[in-house]
């Protein structure tokens, strides 16, 4: 059984600059894999190629089996993803864009209704939603962003900084959410949050100038007598700034 993302030397190039170079790594079902590294590692690069936004400059990328460039529309099917940000047509109510995105994922009628309560009712967005996605505080965007990803249930989720912006509650309530789901899914979360990849990720990959620089448990990754946040740190400083 292939495992449920799959990436295998993926590389993207911006004119002469590359920001994802080489990168290979596979998520199976069950597992929730922390994506770490500095600002401009190219952790969303990678999650963008893996969501069809970019398009890869070299290497493959597969959600389920379906190549995300030749397949996109099989692998997009499978594929449950929170880009960074805030998620567009602001004007419309939170109901309304859930409605949207369920039309596009093929749901009619009462179905569409219990998707669009379901995944309300998973990210807590029930009290606003009827409100304007505008008028949203940071953290309730980033909830509306994780419900449009989880309504179709898919068996992947790729998740650019999901507790981004959330108060400390719902950090906590998302990362539950999150270990709830696991065992059914594969998650690739990205995150700044070290203590998050403690909390919620059965492994970590740490990228830093678009390459893979560890990729282990985060027990595996911690030395003896050092913090993960000091790991971080020397993996992904240069070394004349250490
Ligand atoms: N469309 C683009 N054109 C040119 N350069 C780009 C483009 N998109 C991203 N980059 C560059 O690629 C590098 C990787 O960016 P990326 O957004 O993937 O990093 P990141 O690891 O997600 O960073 P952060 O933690 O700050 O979100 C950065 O140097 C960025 O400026």
């Amino acid at each position: 059984m292939p495992a449920l993302i799959e990436i295998e030397r993926l590389t993207k190039r911006f004119g002469d600059f590359t920001a994802v170079d080489d990168v290979s790594f596979s998520v199976d079902r069950g597992e929730v894999v922390g994506f770490l590294g500095p600002n401009g590692a190219g952790k969303s690069t990678t999650m963008k190629m893996l969501a069809g936004f970019v398009t890869p400059t070299a290497g493959t990328a597969r959600i389920c089996g379906k190549d995300v460039v030749d397949s996109p529309v099989a692998a997009k099917r499978s594929l449950g993803y929170l880009p960074e940000g805030a998620p567009t047509y602001p004007e419309m109510t939170v109901t309304g864009f859930l409605r949207f995105v369920a039309s596009i994922r093929g749901y009619r009628g009462g179905e569409a209704d219990e998707r669009v309560e379901a995944a309300m009712q998973l990210t807590q967005l029930e009290g606003v939603q009827l409100q304007p996605i505008e008028t949203l505080s940071k953290g309730f965007k980033r909830r509306v962003g994780l419900a449009q990803s989880l309504l179709h249930d898919p068996p992947v989720l790729v998740l650019d900084e999901p507790t981004d912006g959330l108060d400390p509650n719902q950090k906590h309530e998302v990362r539950q959410l999150i270990r709830r789901m696991a065992p059914q899914k594969a998650i690739l979360i990205s995150t700044h949050i070290l203590e998050e990849v403690e909390a919620v990720c059965s492994r970590a990959i740490v990228i830093a100038g678009g390459k893979v620089l560890a990729d282990s448990t985060p027990a595996g990754l911690v030395a003896p007598g050092r913090s993960l946040e000091q790991v971080f740190r020397d993996l992904t400083m240069p070394k004349d700034a250490a």
